[in-house]
């Protein structure tokens, strides 16, 4: 390839200790679109947590109406009583911190370049980097695909810490039967048949783990840790770091802090392929990720999609003359590319399909 000496090293933690400020890449730009103050605003609620035991078992008309409020006002909410084990999420998050902690060699051989240059969506590292005035993130990230279970690339798959793998194998599990009640209460909530969500996922679907890690940031004031994005698949599913706050969802041109908890809940948040599966009914929201100057700051989040080979589009049982499609079909592969096109520049793909 061509000169480009402008692309920085793909490890922004191995930057972080060599330089003092973060490279112009980094910068927040002088026509942000969404805004320059990273402080982000206190919630005027907390982020609704829903029983998903009381929802699942019972039909419980209050579960039913705060998950319905939760997703109208935020497209997140957090779940409690899911039955995920105490033990395993705590295993989790060491895992991952401990892999993060390991040299850079260790994870180098997990590179999601390949002979140091070409990009993979899977394993270690950070964004591709296209172009010279990309904005880059303030974190790097371990990404693998879990699901389906026969196309595991275990090359990927870290070594070290010894228990990473299994504590991940045992995550998807229980992640994936978590995702299944929430999306059984979303369809009753849609009133389409319970099963309807659910069986979008044939098994060909894809699930990929993401292990986020940001790195302590000298100037968190202009720096993102992941720049506004809504996630692209259905439903992503969250573990965050119980000690440090980051993550903000923009609702009506406010960027509110989402705080850190304590109590072993998940944090959902609707995708865009479902926010073009319910004919815009569940918006998939726009969030961030801040840096901090002191500390660092882990999450795993579980994205789930569809098999790459099916269309997308509003599904026919919400359809009817008040409500046509509003949404443009499309193969979920080429949604899945156009995606990673426009999140580099800092744009959503959904608002293009709108009919
Ligand atoms: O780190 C977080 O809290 C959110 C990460 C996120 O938005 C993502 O991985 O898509
Ligand atoms: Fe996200």
């Amino acid at each position: 390839m061509a000169a480009e000496s402008w692309r920085l090293p793909n490890s922004v933690q191995q930057l972080a200790v060599n330089v003092q400020e973060p490279p112009s890449q980094y910068l927040l730009r002088e026509q942000e679109p969404l805004g320059w103050n990273l402080a982000g605003t206190k919630m005027p609620e907390p982020i609704p947590t829903i029983d998903l035991g009381l929802l699942s078992a019972s039909s419980d008309a209050e579960e039913a109406a705060k998950l319905r409020s939760a997703l109208q006002n935020w497209g997140f909410f957090q779940v409690s009583n899911h039955g995920m084990e105490t033990s395993l999420m705590d295993s989790v998050m060491t895992a991952s911190r401990d892999f993060f902690h390991l040299p850079i060699e260790e994870k180098r051989k997990y590179s999601n370049l390949i002979d140091g240059k070409h990009f993979q969506i899977e394993g270690y590292g950070n964004d591709q980097v296209k172009t010279q005035d990309q904005r880059l993130d303030w974190s790097d990230r371990l990404h693998l695909k879990v699901e389906p279970e026969n196309e595991r690339n275990l090359a990927h798959w870290p070594i070290y810490p010894k228990s990473f793998r299994d504590d991940l194998h045992e995550y998807t599990l229980q992640s994936k039967r978590i995702k299944d009640s929430i999306l059984q209460a979303m369809a009753k909530l849609l009133e389409i048949d319970e099963d309807c969500l659910v069986n979008q996922f044939s098994d060909k679907a894809l699930t990929y783990a993401r292990f986020n890690y940001y790195p302590p940031c000298p100037r968190p004031d202009l720096v993102l840790g992941i720049k506004p994005h809504s996630d692209v698949f259905v439903l992503t599913v969250l573990l965050m770091d119980k000690d440090v706050a980051g993550l903000q969802v923009l609702r009506e041109g406010t960027w509110y802090s989402v705080p850190t908890v304590s109590n072993y809940t998940l944090l959902i948040n609707v995708g865009v392929t479902m926010e073009i599966m319910t004919n815009g009914i569940f918006k998939g929201p726009v969030h961030r990720v801040v840096t901090n100057a002191e500390k660092e700051r882990i999450s795993v989040a579980m994205f789930y999609g569809v098999d790459p080979e099916k269309e997308i589009g509003p599904i026919e049982d919400l359809l009817n003359e008040e409500q046509p499609a509003r949404y443009r079909k499309m193969k979920a592969q080429d949604f899945l590319i156009a995606h990673y096109e426009h999140f580099t520049r800092g744009e959503r793909i959904v608002d293009s399909l709108k009919m």
